[in-house]
Formats: C-alpha cells, structure tokens, sequence
C-alpha cells in the first residue's frame, strides 16, 4: 500500500553497467514541501539513478520507493509522479495541444486538461504549432507539460533547465516553489549548481556514483571556508610566524603570496607585526557555493569508477579523495545554451491542480530519449512506454 507521503527514498542503490559502476551504494530522501537538487557532473550517475527510481533500470543492489512503495508498485503511478528524464520523443509534425491530447486519452484525463497544462507552462502561444519545430527550452516545457497531466503529487525531472533562456529558467525556478510548497514533492538534476541554486533547499551531490554531500543547502553555504591571501615582504620568515603562533591553514601561492584559511585579517595581522614582517596587502576572499560544488566533485569528469562488491549496511560517505583540487580556482559558469528561436512571452502562472475526479488507469508517461516510431498505418498513435530502460543493463 502507498503511504501517500510523497516521500523519495533511495536506500543503498547500487548498478553496474559491466566493469562501469555508475551508481554506488547512493542512499538519500527527498521531502515533501521542497525541491532537491540531485547534482553532479557528467557521468556522475545522475540520470541512472532516477531510471532506477522510476523503475526503467534494474538496480545491482539497493532499492528505491515513492510512497513507500517501488514505482513499479504504485497503483495508479499518473497521480503519483510526473517524470521527465529527456525532453525528446514527440511526434514532429503533431502540435503541442494534440501530443497532450493524446497523453491525455491515454490516460483517462478530459480534453481540458491538455489546455490547461499547456497554458500552465508557458506554451499556450505556441500551442497549435508542431512540436518538431521547437527549440530545446519549448520541447523542455512541453515534456513537463505532459508530465503534469496526472496533477501528479512527486515531480522528477532530469536537467529541466537544460536549453531554457534566463527567463525560463526564472519562470521555472517559480513554477518548482510554488509547485513544492503546495505540500508536493520535486527531486531535479543538474550538473550545474548555479543553475538551479536558488530554486533548491535541500541537496544531494554525487561524484562518481557515490554521495559527497547530502543535506540543506543552508548548511552547504554555512560550510564554505574563507582565506585571507596575504602579500609578505620575507614569505618564509611571515609562514614560520604563522606556524609559530599555532596557525597551520597555510598555502604559500605561485605568485609569492600567502593563503591563510584558519585565522583572521585581525590575527595574521597582530603576528605579522609582532614578528616584525612588513605586508603589503591583505585580502578575505570568500569561497563561492559553485567553487565548492568543483571541489567536491573534482577529478570525477568522465572517468568511470570500476564496479566495486556492493557495501552492506547503512549509508556512507566515500573515502574523502575529492579534495585535491584548489577550491579557489576560477571556473566558468556555463550558460545553458541560447535558442535562437524568439518565443512568445510566456505567461507566469502559479501552479493550478486540475478539478478532482479524474479516473487514472493509465501509466503516467515517462518522457524519455527513445525515438518517436509512428505505427504504419495510424498516424494518430497512442504514446510509447519506454522501452530502453534495461538496455545496456548489466
Ligand atoms: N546503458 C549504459 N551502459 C553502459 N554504461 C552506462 C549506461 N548508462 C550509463 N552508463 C555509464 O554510467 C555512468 C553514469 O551515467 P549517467 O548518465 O547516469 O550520468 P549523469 O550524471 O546523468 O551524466 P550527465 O550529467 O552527463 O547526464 C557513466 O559512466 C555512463 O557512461
């Protein structure tokens, strides 16, 4: 029985593809009222992880429920969970109504329904245009438009900011609160926390498979450190004072300056006079959440972990090898990629659940990368299930 908590558990997942082990031993919740962030970089095991969750790969080990049950389990998965794992796989040359229309049958929901979802997210201008037209933040819309149809109580999405403008990824970041804090549940991905750093509360990290970080996203900002970058006329003669007065945080830089993380500007200054070392310039320089982001997940680009005998037992952190990168390092917010498509504005509206009464007996569509394959001779087909999910499983 569904405990209809709208809670995600993740407990121990883990799989391996072969050799690669994209997922290990991953454990985390996710909460009602708020939005998590599932973050990683590339190849982190991200996308796996939700497929397992929505029951479209078989787990090596572990398990994973929504409600307290396995999605294969949940009775009536449209009212449940609304997924979105690629924003692909429309008919091209049906209009944005009519894919949803066609959902929408599938699934026992009024017509209606189509319009309102299509309204909601933004797309009604564009609603009688072919979906094949669109640029990759629209079909982004239009995927969460369908996932929407079954005013589902949990929404997973994989990467929803990838392809929308600025504006989109505001109107999102509204449209995800204001969807959480009517008591629903939202677990996003993305490999960027910039992206999607004031649309989360809670946070859920992952490097190479395995968690680095779990929690709120307030205590991940409380951990950020600080350093003091200190210019010294005599940089040895300025480090031994450090040490001599029980300051250890100390990295001496490229350029002939000096970090200092555990101490203040008033301490280092206080033992700098006191040795009778002369400084030319101090600086604070505050470590931002995107460069701790780097650090914690560092040395994890593209380089597959080896699949390793599942762990027993309960949740833990991986071996602390992801430190080795210098957090300070200036990296590069990546903007998602512009559209040159110029849309309509989109309308900002609050998120609406439909009336009560619908009969769910279908299973919620899962929007995924599969190809559209229309059946020869109707050109009017219903929606496809997935049906990639196992492949490639090991
Ligand atoms: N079907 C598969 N067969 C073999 N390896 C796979 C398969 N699916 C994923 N992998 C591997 O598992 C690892 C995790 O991939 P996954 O797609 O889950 O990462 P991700 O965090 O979603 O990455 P991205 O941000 O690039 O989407 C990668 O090394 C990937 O190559």
């Amino acid at each position: 029985m569904q405990d209809g908590s709208g809670r995600i558990v993740v407990q121990n997942l883990t799989k391996n593809f072969g050799q690669v082990a994209a997922v290990q031993n991953l454990s985390f919740h996710v909460e009602p009222g708020s939005v998590t962030g599932f973050l990683g970089p590339n190849g982190a095991g991200k996308t796996t992880t939700l497929r397992m969750l929505l029951g479209l790969v078989r787990p090596t080990a572990g398990h994973s429920t929504i409600n307290g049950q396995p999605f294969e389990r949940l009775g009536n998965p449209g009212r449940v969970v609304g997924a979105v794992l690629e924003a692909q796989g429309f008919h091209p040359t049906r209009s944005a109504l009519n894919h949803l229309r066609v959902y929408a049958a599938a699934m026992g929901l009024p017509d209606q329904r189509a319009h309102e979802v299509v309204q909601l997210v933004g797309l009604g201008g564009a609603a009688h245009r072919a979906a094949g037209g669109f640029s990759l933040g629209m079909k982004q819309r239009l995927a969460l438009a369908t996932a929407l149809l079954g005013d589902p109580q949990v929404l997973v999405l994989d990467e929803p900011a990838n392809g929308l403008d600025p504006e989109g990824i505001a109107w999102l970041r509204t449209f995800l609160r204001t969807f959480a804090a009517s008591g629903r549940t939202v677990l996003i991905s993305s490999h960027l926390l910039a992206e999607v750093e004031q649309t989360i509360d809670q946070v859920v990290i992952i490097s190479r498979g395995q968690t680095v970080f779990y929690g709120m996203l307030d205590d991940l900002r409380r951990s950020q450190q600080s350093r003091v970058l200190v210019q010294p006329a005599d940089a040895s003669a300025f480090v031994s004072a450090l040490q001599a007065a029980g300051i250890t945080g100390i990295q001496p830089m490229p350029d002939g300056r000096v970090a200092v993380t555990d101490a203040t500007i008033q301490q280092i200054g206080d033992v700098a006079a006191k040795a009778g070392v002369a400084t030319y310039g101090m600086q604070e320089e505050k470590v931002d959440l995107e460069q701790l982001f780097f650090r914690l997940t560092s040395g994890q680009y593209s380089a597959p972990g080896y699949a390793q005998p599942p762990q027993q037992g309960g949740y833990a952190l991986p071996a602390q090898a992801y430190q080795q990168q210098n957090p300070y390092q200036q990296q590069q917010y990546q903007q998602p990629p512009q559209q040159a498509y110029q849309q309509q504005p989109y309308q900002q509206q609050a998120y609406q659940p439909p009336p009560q009464g619908y009969e769910q007996p279908y299973q919620p569509p899962v929007q995924e990368s599969s190809p559209y394959q229309p059946p020869a001779s109707d050109p009017t087909p219903a929606p496809q299930q997935d049906s990639t999910g196992q492949g490639g499983d090991a």
